[in-house]
């Protein structure tokens, strides 16, 4: 199954001339988010779209590049689309995610009171893989981000491996090439420093050929374009192209 993806942004959390590494993964009648961030509502209306047009939303951790658009999803839906989409994440971060980030916004005596009130929340385990549409089936992986943070990358359709911001695992990347037939490989990269919570390009640059060839970069910072023709075989992801991979 192939799967057409277009990241609404592909900054860093701290990237200005990027949006927040976030994506719309479309399949034929259905739109799932994945994650949504703090630029997201103004990344979709860049794009004309709006939080009208998703149908779901997928949450790989707590970090606002990734969930600081959330309460705006949830009023939206709720308020002025009678909506409540699903939103899938992992079990362990279903209650992190109201308690730590969304009650203190979203909470309204009698009416919003639980995540529930806002979302369908189908809670992942990882390992264990769910079609989200017909066109759409996704395994959570989870990936070492930041110490005591639960973080989960995705692996989609048994063939892209889509991952959430983490350090470097080479083990990982290739045992789902070499094992699992895993086709592509949609990365986050650091280009400059250290890569204390996240990978590095040149990390990425020491995995074998066939692997670096299989790898799209993404979640970059705002010094992206002096990297181009500097990566070898992998390719930076553009935010607003459509790929189908
Ligand atoms: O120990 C830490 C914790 C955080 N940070 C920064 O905060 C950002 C949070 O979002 P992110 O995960 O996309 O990227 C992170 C980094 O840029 C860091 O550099 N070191
Ligand atoms: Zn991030
Ligand atoms: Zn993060």
């Amino acid at each position: 199954m192939t799967l057409k993806l277009q990241m609404i942004g592909t900054g860093g959390a701290f990237a200005k001339s990027f949006f927040n590494n976030n994506a719309l993964i479309i399949d034929e009648n259905f739109t799932l988010l994945l994650d949504c961030g703090v630029t997201a509502p103004m990344a979709l209306h860049r794009l004309g779209r709006s939080f009208e047009s998703v149908d779901a939303v997928l949450i790989t951790h707590i970090h606002a590049d990734h969930v600081g658009g959330l309460e705006e999803l949830a009023f939206r839906m709720k308020m002025q689309y009678n909506r409540k989409i699903a939103l899938y994440i992992a079990e362990a971060l279903v209650m992190p995610l109201w308690e730590n980030t969304l009650r203190g916004g979203l909470y309204q005596e009698g009416s919003i009171t639980s995540l529930n009130d806002v979302f369908d929340v189908r809670p992942l385990q990882p390992g264990t893989a769910v079609d989200i549409s017909p066109g759409i089936r996704a395994e959570l992986i989870q990936t070492r981000h930041i110490p005591g943070k639960d973080s989960f990358s995705i692996y989609f359709n048994d063939r892209i491996f889509y991952s959430a911001d983490m350090i470097f695992d080479p083990e990982l990347l290739n045992r789902l090439v070499n094992e699992r037939g895993c086709e592509v490989i949609l990365h986050e990269c650091q280009l400059e420093g250290h890569g204390a919570v996240h990978t590095t390009l040149e990390e990425l640059l020491s995995l074998p050929e066939h692997i670096c060839k299989q790898i799209y970069l993404m979640h970059y910072g705002d010094e992206m374009r002096s990297y181009e023709g500097r990566t070898d075989s992998m390719q930076f992801l553009e935010q607003q192209r459509i790929y189908e991979l």
